[in-house]
């Protein structure tokens, strides 16, 4: 809807009315449509200030609306209807004016924004182009670079660079409307001619072909495979290359292209997940709007390797008193300065101010006494995490929320260390802790349900995006890298390279191959796992070096960390770098020698695997343990899924996450897929198909949003 008033005689104002952000509903497009009309056909009116509905001017397109039938005036005649006026037309701008928000914006005649409003053409995150003018307005008026700066990442600009860029037309510390009616007062009567954007000449410069060279260049580097990008830059493109009526006819047509994509499917869908996993709900029943979260104005951290300062770092940007716990002296000081360091480069990177003092750092555990939160962020060692928390449950003072941050350690075993098991829950955070976005909250089965809300509360504040998971072993992430990562290691038995695995995984988008990732963040974290599970048997030879547990085994991980060769830290590992740290992966004949002698050793007739075979093997096999995930109740649906691999494992967001991709592919494809690699490689346990995804696909494959219909109520856990 919109609404009109008069203000002070002679201004009419439209205010859009689609809360929570104002977007262009069919109904506001109709609105707006009949109030200009309205206020055009009003002789007492002389000008029009147009603004949004609770400090917030527009959010762009209604999102919600794509999946229908289109309804209501389209957006761009609407906004062809404003620029055209006789009357002054001034946005207002609150809040946000976003996508189709600031199109409608770049259509007004003049801008006012307040100085917190963020300006943007976001599109591009949504898989599409901005396409009711903006490809076409928006250079006109800045620029090509500044535009297609602003078009092909999507983010979001400040209001005093929205002025710096000439977007805006003045920014006011006080109400924009107020200060819009004002200045539509004083503009009334004056000539347009030169305020339509429409009108301006195409943008002209010597060096557009290079500019428009580098930019391709930029996108297709760092799409990865992603569609949207690139087509903005050939919208853009329209915009010097065409008229202004030809280019929006451009524009139309690359944004019909991509309005119907997979690809703009999956990021829209990715848009409501990221949203929908903070309404997070348990199989006991405890959901998010039921229970309360405790307030937390004390934190405390135990243990200050990588882990514990990222975690430090991001409690105090979010306003949390912290003491910081490390026993040795040495040790301390040596966090106190990198978290310093961190908290400096951050702030100045973030425009904030410093968060250094926030922090009190201690060497004796006892110092945790008064919090009202702690995050234990020691070694992923059982034992000492234990004897931790015994400490902990006589140090605290009751009702203290004791975290533990782990990557798969079972949780229910710590809160049995302590007087009061309900005040325990797990928090995996993802390295490094104070950039990455992604927390996953382990609730055990005696996890109370506001300890489980205020660790997800806790996580938000952080700036983070949390998802609600249960208790089992790697949680959802990691419970899904295993299988993963064994069919990666099963390729290389079989004739495939490294670099062939990580080149098919990387051009399907994740940011890096499997093995690459594996040289980062070390080989010895899995090889200390699967030590501690008594999966390594150091010099075992013949059929039994393979099989552990009745499953086909691969000892290959296992066999690189006895060598030493640990990854980039040791400057070599699957890859070999030019020094220990090094950055820069490059193929290791040394490695390609081992896997021959390996396979010869084990009597393995290495063959050509294709590209398709390696995908879907690592895929699906990763997919299956989702599933299996999803009726375990460990994920309370596949948005949660799908959040935690986007954030926290590199899936490439325009192909959704992984359980979208599964729709996407079509559920009775990646069954047969995973019953014929079962029949092929019957030894491997993560290939055989879970009864969910036999069930769904039976089912005549229902859409994603109905996955959960078909799930069984697990047991309660809460
Ligand atoms: C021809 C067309 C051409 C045009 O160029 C295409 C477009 O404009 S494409 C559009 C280009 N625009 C964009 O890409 C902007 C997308 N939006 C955003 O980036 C953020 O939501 C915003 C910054 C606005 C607010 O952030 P925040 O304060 O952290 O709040 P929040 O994020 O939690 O959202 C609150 C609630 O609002 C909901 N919702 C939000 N936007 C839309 C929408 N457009 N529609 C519908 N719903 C929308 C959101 O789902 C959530 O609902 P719920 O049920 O409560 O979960």
């Amino acid at each position: 809807m919109a609404f009109y008033s008069r203000v002070s005689g002679s201004v009419g104002v439209i205010t859009l009315q689609n809360p929570p952000v104002n977007a262009l509903s069919a109904a506001v497009r109709q609105g707006i449509v009949d109030t200009m009309h309205r206020a055009l056909s009003e002789p007492e009116v002389k000008s029009v200030v147009i603004c949004g509905q609770n400090g917030k001017f527009c959010g762009g397109a209604d999102i919600r609306e794509f999946g229908a039938n289109m309804r209501g005036p389209p957006l761009v005649p609407m906004i062809h209807l404003i620029e055209a006026a006789e009357k002054p037309v001034v946005a207002a701008i609150e809040g946000v004016a976003l996508g189709g928000g600031l199109e409608l914006a770049l259509g007004c005649h003049y801008r006012i924004a307040h100085s917190k409003a963020r300006l943007g053409l976001p599109e591009v995150t949504l898989g599409l182009l901005p396409g009711a003018g903006g490809t076409q307005r928006l250079p006109r008026l800045i620029g090509v670079p500044a535009a297609l700066e602003l078009i092909t990442t999507g983010r979001h600009a400040t209001a005093a660079e929205a002025l710096q860029l000439g977007i805006v037309d003045e920014v006011t510390d006080h109400s924009a409307v107020d200060a819009a009616v004002k200045f539509a007062q004083s503009v009334a009567g004056k000539s347009l001619d030169a305020r339509r954007i429409s009108t301006y000449p195409r943008p002209r410069s010597p060096d557009l072909a290079e500019i428009f060279e580098k930019a391709m260049k930029e996108v297709r580097r760092s799409a990865r495979g992603a569609i949207a990008p690139v087509t903005c830059v050939q919208a853009v493109h329209a915009s010097v290359t065409l008229p202004y009526a030809k280019g929006m006819e451009r524009e139309r047509e690359l944004f019909s292209t991509l309005f119907t994509s997979g690809q703009a499917h999956a990021l829209q869908y990715y848009f409501f997940a990221q949203r929908a996993v903070s309404r997070w709900s348990t199989p006991s029943g405890a959901r998010w709007d039921t229970s309360k979260p405790r307030p937390v104005h004390k934190a405390a951290v135990i243990g200050l390797g990588t882990m514990g300062r990222g975690i430090s770092v991001s409690l105090a940007q979010a306003g949390l008193s912290v003491v910081a716990v490390e026993t040795q002296e040495k040790q301390l000081l040596e966090a106190k300065q990198a978290v310093s360091g961190m908290l400096e480069r951050s702030a100045k990177r973030r425009g904030v101010p410093l968060a250094d003092d926030k922090i009190k750092y201690n060497c004796s555990v006892q110092a945790v006494a008064d919090a009202d939160l702690v995050i234990e962020a020691v070694f992923e060692d059982m034992a000492l995490k234990k004897t931790i928390f015994q400490q902990l449950s006589g140090i605290c003072k009751p009702g203290t929320l004791l975290c533990t941050n782990t990557s798969g350690l079972d949780i229910d075993e710590l809160a049995s260390q302590t007087q009061s098991p309900e005040l325990v829950v797990g928090m995996h955070f993802f390295a490094p802790a104070h950039v990455m976005k992604l927390l996953e909250v382990v609730y055990g089965p005696r996890s109370s349900p506001e300890a489980l809300a205020t660790a997800m509360e806790m996580g938000k504040k952080m700036g983070k995006v949390s998802v609600a998971v249960g208790n089992c072993r790697g949680f959802v992430g990691n419970r899904m890298l295993k299988p993963y990562l064994e069919q990666a290691f099963f390729l290389l038995e079989e004739g495939a390279t490294p670099e062939q695995v990580d080149q098919v995984l990387e051009e399907f988008g994740f940011a890096m191959g499997v093995f690459k990732v594996s040289d980062l963040s070390g080989l010895d974290v899995g090889w200390k796992v699967r030590k501690a599970d008594g999966l390594v048997v150091p010099g075992s030879t013949g059929k039994s070096a393979r099989i552990r547990g009745g499953s086909r085994y691969s000892p290959l991980g296992d066999l690189l960390c006895e060598q030493g060769r640990f990854g980039q830290k040791t400057g070599r590992g699957w890859y070999q770098y030019d020094k220990p740290g090094g950055r820069v992966a490059k193929p290791d004949p040394w490695l390609h020698g081992f896997l021959e002698e390996y396979r010869a050793r084990h009597g393995l007739v290495a063959r050509r695997i294709d590209h398709q075979e390696m995908l879907e093997r690592c895929l699906y096999a990763l997919i299956n343990e989702g599933f299996q995930i999803l009726q375990d109740g460990i994920a309370a649906g596949p948005e949660d899924i799908d959040v935690i691999y986007v954030l926290g494992y590199g899936w490439p967001r325009h192909r959704g996450g992984p359980m979208f991709y599964a729709g996407l592919v079509g559920l009775d494809k990646v069954l047969e897929r995973l019953e014929h690699y079962h029949q092929v490689y019957p030894d491997v346990l993560g290939l055989k198909p879970c009864s969910l995804i036999r069930k769904l696909a039976a089912s005549s494959s229902p859409p994603i949003h109905r996955w959960r219909e078909f799930i069984q109520k697990p047991r309660s856990q809460l």
